[in-house]
């Protein structure tokens, strides 16, 4: 049923956006023009936006009134004051629209409101999946993860009314609960940055881990991008690039939904999900050595490196960065292969033989236990969230970005390769290099497009 929602009196609240029908989550609601903007916070600013009520044409002056009848006996000042969403983030400007200031405030929205600073316009997508006859509602607060207390001061204090949204309206002690909840992932959000390189990738994981089963009791669904995006960063900078790229496309996914395809957050992680290398810290906390660095992972690079008759790349690194996220042995051997050269399956054999021994007991344990946070299957984010599945492997084509085909590992396929290095028997040597080759030779053929048939050894 078209339009999407249509406005109706809500108790208590004064008029309100109803959704005419089901919404999926990521829908485009509103992308509203203001009718004007002002500094709230001054006694000029507010002064200024009756100026420009003022200026405004008949038709746009008939919606700002429309907002006074909705508020007794309030002046125009002081709804325009309530009515103005903010468009800042830092305390900054307030903005009034036809349809994005008819939303209703609630602590666990079903909308996401931001201002889209150049187009100069409010954009509201559907957050999740909303129901029909359902109240369409977003946060008004600065933080959408503020604790009971600061969210009703801020709401009195800005908008003057008392929040009684189901999560307001909880029981003392569960609402005791939500804020212990919401303070704790407070704490593991700023506690990550330092763990993302101070602390081992497991512990780094381990939070990320924590902060996703708080999004989704606390049901925080804005905040699953940049959780994503923090996944990719782990990962990114362990040049786990197979387990980057899963982050990044679910990074990119969450953006979608609360912002758009559109917007800079998405448009940015599906570039970093095509070629996770160009993430500025890429390989920043991996300790294998590459040469050059990064190329064994950018075909384009990689084909360029050859071109250009670059000496070398790291043999070892491929071994490695088929792990899960590990801290990578410090003194991993670093043999090289020029190009056009050709390499035996004993050297070959002997090599990864010598990694394998150098990789300490710390990186293999790890590698083995390290998971990416479970799958969740009671809340309407289900798909978009990782599932640990270490044993699926799929593989996919993509396009790169340079119009190559690039083969993609899907979530899982590290480990899976991994444990299958672990927990390989003691097999013929003629088996053991039949495997070794094959899964070298794809693996070659996959990134680089370079058979190892056509190099030599170098020792
Ligand atoms: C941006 S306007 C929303 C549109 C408003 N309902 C109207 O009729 O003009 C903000 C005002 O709506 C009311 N409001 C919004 N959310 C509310 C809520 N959760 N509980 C009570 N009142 C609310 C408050 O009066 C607030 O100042």
């Amino acid at each position: 049923m078209w339009p999407l929602f249509s406005i109706q009196p809500i108790p208590g609240k004064g008029r309100g956006l109803v959704a005419n029908q089901s919404i999926p989550r990521g829908t485009l609601l509103i992308s509203d023009l203001p009718l004007l903007t002002f500094m709230p916070t001054t006694k000029g600013g507010r002064a200024r936006a009756i100026e420009l009520y003022k200026q405004l044409p008949y038709d746009k002056k008939i919606a700002v009134e429309a907002f006074q009848e909705g508020h007794g006996r309030m002046s125009l000042r002081e709804v325009l004051l309530v009515v103005g969403l903010p468009i800042e983030q830092q305390g900054g400007r307030a903005g009034v629209f036809e349809n994005a200031s008819l939303l209703n405030h609630s602590c666990i929205p079903n909308c996401y409101h931001f201002w889209d600073g150049v187009k100069g316009q409010e954009i509201v997508h559907a957050l999740i999946d909303i129901p029909a006859g359902a109240e369409l509602t977003i946060d008004y607060t600065s933080d959408d993860n503020l604790l009971f207390y600061q969210r009703q001061r801020e709401l009195q204090r800005r908008f003057n009314f008392t929040c009684s949204c189901p999560l307001c309206s909880l029981p003392r002690r569960e609402r005791k609960k939500s804020d212990n909840r919401r303070y704790r992932y407070t704490q593991l959000v700023d506690e990550f940055p330092t763990a993302l390189t101070d602390c081992s990738p497991k512990v780094a994981m381990g939070l990320l881990n924590a902060m996703f089963k708080l999004i989704e009791k606390e049901s925080l669904w804005s905040h699953l991008g940049a959780r994503y995006a923090d996944g990719f960063q782990l990962c990114a900078m362990h040049s786990d690039v197979f387990r980057a790229h899963a982050w990044a496309r679910r990074a990119k996914q969450a953006y979608i939904i609360a912002r758009g395809a559109g917007s800079k957050d998405a448009k940015g992680m599906a570039l970093l999900e095509k070629v996770p290398e160009r993430f500025g810290l890429f390989g920043t906390l991996c300790k294998i050595k590459m040469y050059p660095p990064g190329a064994l992972f950018v075909p384009s690079s990689a084909k360029q490196l050859f071109a250009n008759g670059v000496p070398s790349f790291s043999i070892t690194s491929p071994i490695i960065s088929l792990a899960p996220i590990v801290t990578a042995p410090p003194a991993v051997s670093h043999q090289t292969i020029p190009p056009g050269t050709k390499l035996s399956k004993g050297q070959w054999k002997r090599a990864r033989a010598r990694a394998a021994t150098r990789a300490d007991g710390y990186a293999r344990k790890e590698a083995a236990t390290t998971t990416i946070p479970p799958a969740f299957t009671s809340n309407p984010f289900s798909p978009l969230l990782p599932t640990a599945s270490p044993s699926i492997i799929s593989e996919s084509s993509d396009e790169s970005v340079d119009g190559e085909e690039d083969v993609i590992i899907e979530l899982g396929a590290a480990t899976a390769v991994h444990h299958q290095e672990d927990e390989e028997p003691e097999e013929e040597e003629s088996r053991f290099e039949e495997t070794e080759m094959a899964e070298m030779k794809n693996f070659c053929r996959m990134m680089m497009e370079v058979t190892i048939a056509e190099c030599v050894w170098e020792s």
